[in-house]
């Protein structure tokens, strides 16, 4: 895990930024519109930008349509007054707002020029210099924010993308890579931050051309492909992409992570956010291995989507598209094989020769009528709309394909169709595509498609019981089906692998590959994991570990806890966690953490649902001290019996934790808690049954001096048997007239007491209340051990997901909605 430096965390005084590769960084023109939204772009430059990295931008707002509109009206030679006013009154209200009085005046100064020139081409010859008449939106936002960088965060140059951009087939946009890649290189100023315009670029002429729809997308990651880079983020008004457009789908579920080659289906089948051309360039760079990120520059802390090249996991995302407004066309001269040339320059959405049919957009109907006019054959147009599902090789996927046609079943449908690569499986229906059948069929395609990350903290005499367990559980319940183990983390050592960990030998790749890491490290992967919901085992014992619950609730993750630390922290830390837990929709579970793999929490828990009030829980709560005692007859020394109990797991790692009483007041703490009572550790009487001189010596220390212990049991055996009765570690809390007792402690018990006569190990939970109050409800079994603890693990983590898989997150679309 490598941390890497943003902008924010260095003084440019003394600037000695590490770089590890560029990252470009594409800013849409909705999120350039207003300067709140450039100060929100500003901010986000700051916290994830490094100098030498490229920030290209789209023209502010909609100055686009305002020059285009410039454009139409010189064509039609209508007055053009008011629009130009508006215009250079738009650019200046963001240069002042925004900008020193120095810089503003300058940029003032150039807007004024620009706009003398613009008026000279829109009177001389618009449809010449259209392009160079469009550019001027890009350059203008790019001159304004490389300002503001200079002034706000660091050294910055703008660079006119018409200066080194070169393409060599105007229609199909193609770019001349070697030449703009040099050009480029001669025109970059280290240690700064350049801003760059997307959408324009020249011909081999030198004339100005723009890239079309979505063309700063497509500058975005050409540049990205000249200069290597890592990452291309595009920051747009959506944070990512859905597993349908979320208008028209409220239960679509954002994909984190989508290969390449699906990415570009979607951009081929109607994505509202991917358009087809916007990958190429990333993808034609054989060897390159750049990942596009879609974020929200609206909601910057909203996971995005990465597109790049992905394991199993992410292959299985699978999402529904549709594209209504399309033409079949039907030619015989189709069918040629003269027409092959035109087919691909088309690149129409589907096509089948032999039939002689396509199908394309309706907006190109007029390019096509004509380039088949020359052919002089009668051309049909029937109007058609398609619904696809999408996913890596989904056409081979039979159960998809099965779900795909159940779902269209009531539907007429013309054909279905799978893609070339077999990336979707289309259906061609002779009527629109309607919200109710996209919904429908967004149901039955993607229901269980919620991919849930594990990762296991503890790799101990649980934590590896857990995961031994692990394998046959996820392929025996049916709510684990997308859980995915991904992490698993000792006290120094951790193995992260995002495309998942082979459950199968996970203990032995941990041992051969897992590396040192920090704290810091593991929440920065958890901060940008790629999973619908991610859950953290916590099986340490450990109370530094415990103090991360406040990170992962922050950070929406689910904790499910054998460690008690949390469960029985101070009055306001636990407060804190609850409420935290509760904002961020984390599930917090700790079945375990009392009875290990006994149910008394839920039990708790199921009373005080049914309306039912808790007075009293009383019993023996610790496996290891019923162990002891039921075992002890003072015939074996204690201290054997002791060392016992600790090799067959049933002790905490340290058994002093079990034998002063302290797991047994947590625990107690925890039920209290559980019943609705607010009260602290320092609130229940413990007696500590670790005499003070082996109460501050290591664990080996104290198990090589543990015989001190032996005298001590003896005498307290011996006394009560001399009275018929035995000794055992009792747990006692109740609610007597409003006022809270609550106590752990020896205790002398008559032989034939309920809490008397337990199998060594057993737990025993006596719970009085108001439906259980002359006949109590009893919990009994054993209350430690590999077995039941990792099974009660088990359980939690099922509940959890049972929970988890169908969870609905509200999708947000901020600039949209
Ligand atoms: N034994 C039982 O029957 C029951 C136990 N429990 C609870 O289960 C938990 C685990 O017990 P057990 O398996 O016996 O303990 P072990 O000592 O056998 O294992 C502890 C594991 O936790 C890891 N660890 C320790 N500190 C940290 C840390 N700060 N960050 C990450 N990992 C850490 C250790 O790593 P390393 O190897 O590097 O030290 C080790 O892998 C305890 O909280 C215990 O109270 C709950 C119910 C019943
Ligand atoms: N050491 C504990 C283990 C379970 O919490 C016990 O003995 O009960």
């Amino acid at each position: 895990m490598t941390q890497t430096n943003t902008l924010d965390q260095v003084d440019f005084a003394q600037n000695n930024l590490e770089k590890h590769s560029v990252n470009v960084h594409k800013f849409g023109g909705s999120s350039l519109a207003t300067p709140e939204c450039i100060e929100r772009v500003i901010a986000i430059i700051r916290q994830h930008c490094q100098l030498d990295d490229i920030i290209v931008v789209s023209a502010n707002g909609k100055t686009t349509d305002l020059l285009l509109s410039l454009h139409q009206l010189a064509l039609s030679g209508e007055p053009l007054d008011s629009s130009l006013t508006l215009l250079q009154e738009q650019q200046s209200a963001l240069i002042f707002a925004l900008l020193n009085d120095g810089n503003a005046g300058r940029l003032a100064r150039e807007l004024a020029q620009d706009v003398k020139q613009l008026v000279a081409w829109l009177a001389q010859d618009p449809l010449a210099f259209e392009s160079d008449i469009l550019a001027l939106g890009e350059v203008w936002s790019a001159r304004l924010l490389s300002a503001l960088l200079n002034e706000r965060i660091c050294g910055s140059y703008y660079l006119d993308a018409r200066d080194f951009l070169v393409i060599n087939n105007a229609r199909e946009c193609r770019v001349d890579n070697a030449l703009s890649k040099a050009h480029l290189a001669s025109r970059r100023q280290g240690q700064k931050l350049a801003v760059i315009t997307g959408f324009i670029c020249k011909d081999e002429t030198g004339h100005s051309c723009t890239l079309g729809r979505n063309g700063s997308d497509y500058s975005a990651t050409i540049f990205a492909s000249l200069l290597s880079a890592k990452n291309v983020t595009l920051w747009t008004d959506v944070d990512g992409i859905y597993s349908a457009d979320p208008r028209v789908v409220p239960s679509a579920r954002k994909l984190h992570r989508l290969p390449n080659a699906v990415a570009q289906e979607l951009g081929r089948l109607g994505n509202p956010v991917l358009h087809k051309k916007t990958l190429q360039p990333l993808t034609d760079n054989i060897g390159g291995s750049s990942h596009l990120h879609v974020a929200s520059s609206f909601d910057v802390k909203a996971a995005a989507t990465e597109i790049g090249e992905f394991g199993q996991i992410a292959r299985q995302e699978l999402s529904v598209t549709h594209l209504n407004d399309l033409l079949l066309v039907s030619c015989e001269a189709l069918k040629a094989s003269a027409s092959a040339e035109l087919i691909a320059r088309l690149s129409p959405v589907y096509s089948d020769k032999k039939q002689g049919q396509l199908v394309i957009l309706a907006s190109e109907q007029q390019a096509l009528t004509s380039a088949l006019a020359v052919l002089g054959t009668e051309v049909t147009f029937t109007p058609v709309s398609l619904i696809a599902a999408v996913g890596y090789q989904v056409a081979l996927r039979l159960d998809i394909y099965g779900r795909f046609k159940r779902a269209l079943k009531n539907d007429r449908v013309l054909r279905f169709v799978n893609s070339e690569h077999e990336h979707s499986i289309i259906a061609l229906l002779p009527q629109e595509t309607t919200a109710e059948l996209l919904n429908k069929v967004h149901h039955e395609i993607v229901k269980d498609a919620r991919h849930l990350g594990l990762v296991v903290a503890g790799l101990g005499n649980i934590g590896q019981r857990f995961l031994e367990l692990l394998p046959g559980q996820l392929s025996r319940v049916p709510a684990l089906e997308n859980v995915h183990l991904v992490g698993l983390v000792s006290s120094s050592k951790a193995l992260i692998h995002t495309d998942g960990l082979d459950v199968g030998s996970a203990l032995t790749d941990f041992n051969e590959q897992a590396t040192d890491y920090t704290n810091q490290e593991l929440l920065g992967w958890l901060k940008h994991h790629p999973y619908d919901e991610m859950i953290l085992v916590d099986i340490t014992p450990s109370e530094a570990f415990s103090f991360l619950y406040d990170k992962f609730f922050d950070l929406g993750i689910h904790v499910i806890g054998a460690n008690k630390w949390a469960a029985s922290a101070d009055t306001q830390t636990y407060r804190t966690l609850k409420a935290k837990a509760a904002k961020s929709g984390s599930l917090w579970l700790g079945n375990t953490t009392v009875g290990a793999g006994l149910p008394v929490n839920y039990a708790l828990d199921d009373l005080l649902n049914s309306g039912d009030d808790i007075m009293e829980i009383s019993g023996v709560f610790s496996g290891t001290l019923s162990w002891l005692f039921e075992h002890y007859n003072a015939e074996k020394p204690f201290s054997g019996l002791l060392k016992e109990a600790l090799a067959q797991g049933i002790t905490e790692p340290d058994p002093r934790e079990d034998l002063s009483g302290r797991d047994v007041q947590r625990k107690l703490l925890i039920l209290a808690r559980a019943a609705g009572f607010e009260l602290a550790l320092e609130d229940i009487n413990c007696q500590n049954l670790v005499p003070k001189s082996l109460q501050k010596l290591s664990t080996e220390a104290f198990l090589q001096q543990a015989d001190e212990l032996d005298g001590y049991f003896e005498q307290q055996y011996q006394q009560a048997k001399e009275k018929n009765a035995c000794i055992r570690y009792i747990a006692r809390f109740s609610l007597e007239q409003g006022k809270v007792k609550a106590g752990v402690s020896l205790e002398v018990l008559a032989d034939d007491d309920a809490f008397a006569s337990l199998t060594p190990c057993d737990n025993i939970f006596q719970i009085k209340s108001l439906w259980y109050q002359d006949n109590p409800l009893i919990i009994r079994g054993p209350g430690a051990g590999r077995d039941v603890t990792a099974g009660g693990l088990h359980s939690d983590l099922v509940k959890a997901c049972q929970q988890l898989v169908n969870k609905q997150h509200q999708v947000t679309l901020k600039g949209i909605n």
